[in-house]
């Protein structure tokens, strides 16, 4: 049973716009994979979809999750909310909630199976305030747990959205440019913890990003998407400066660029000026044995 299962999954918007055109993909459990392709080629639209945020074209098509469908010929199942409860969703930004502490957050993920009064009062048992900390432990945050939320750099609060998907017993990851705001050595962490999240708890891990050396380094498979269609699905380590020219043409550019805002570990999110793609620690780097 795949642990991501899409056919023929199309989505125009009311503005015309055809941002997914006939998407088939399968995902095995225990996978971790990268999902790449220029600003506007569908990254988001697709999973935001598998999460069944939201709704495909009302035609044949089918997405399913571990084996239950969550949406299917443009409609959700009642079930949706049930379904979603196997899938932790980390955004770009907006993971927290600014006012909460950082255990209060993770524990978030907990509250859909407490009993209704404890969701109401917002009280949670001990065990589960246990396994808040172990989770915040094993994402290098623990010492951060009373703080604000608010208080966290970017690195820090992609980490607590990690620490939530362990505390939801989430078995798949979708991850929306987790990265995209951060300076290279918060990308790195939240990266890592992502892929020791996917090792040590055989998470599925789909995480979009714009960089390819990122899911090269970390994912051993990518989909790649134009235009809203598939046209890459394979070893990440095929990925060559060629092969990449001939899918994106121009576009790929697009893809070894360093983003142009950033934050720290150490500070709040900051925007730095975009450095020359030269100067960029993301610049497109093969090891030689990649090229074709
Ligand atoms: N609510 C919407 N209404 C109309 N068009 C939309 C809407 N959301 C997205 N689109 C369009 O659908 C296409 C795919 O957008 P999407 O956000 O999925 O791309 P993306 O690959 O995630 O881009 P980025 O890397 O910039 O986040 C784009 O052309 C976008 O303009």
């Amino acid at each position: 049973m795949e642990a991501i299962l899409i056919e023929r999954l199309s989505k125009t918007f009311s503005n015309g716009r055809k941002a997914l055109d006939e998407i088939g993909l399968r995902i095995e459990p225990g996978e971790m994979v990268a999902l790449i392709g220029a600003s506007g080629s569908g990254k988001s639209t697709l999973l935001r979809h598998i999460a069944g945020f939201a709704v495909s074209d009302a035609q044949p098509s089918r997405i399913s999750i571990l084996g239950r469908p969550i949406q299917h010929d443009g409609k959700l199942v009642r079930e949706v909310r049930s379904i979603r409860r196997d899938i932790g969703f980390v955004f770009q930004q907006f993971n927290l909630v600014n006012r909460l502490s950082v255990q209060t957050n993770v524990l978030i993920g907990a509250l859909a199976r407490l009993p209704f009064w404890r969701r109401l009062t917002g009280t949670f048992p001990r065990s589960e305030r246990a396994l808040a900390m172990t989770a915040l432990a094993e994402v290098g945050i623990s010492g951060h747990a009373t703080e604000r939320a608010a208080n966290l750099s970017g690195g820090q609060q992609q980490r607590a959205a990690l620490a939530r998907a362990l505390v939801q017993r989430a078995r798949i990851i979708l991850a929306d440019e987790p990265i995209a705001s951060l300076d290279p050595e918060s990308s790195r962490r939240v990266m890592e913890m992502l892929r020791a999240l996917n090792i040590n708890h055989q998470l599925t891990v789909l995480v979009s990003l714009h960089q390819v050396d990122i899911a090269m380094q970390f994912c051993p498979r990518t989909i790649a998407l134009r235009q809203g269609k598939v046209v890459y699905d394979g070893p990440s380590a095929a990925l060559s400066p060629a092969l990449l020219q001939k899918l994106y043409g121009d576009a790929a550019r697009e893809l070894f660029e360093e983003p142009a805002a950033a934050a720290t570990d150490e500070g709040r999110a900051v925007t730095t000026p975009s450095a020359p793609a030269t100067a960029s620690p993301y610049a497109f780097a093969l090891d030689p044995a990649h090229s074709t």
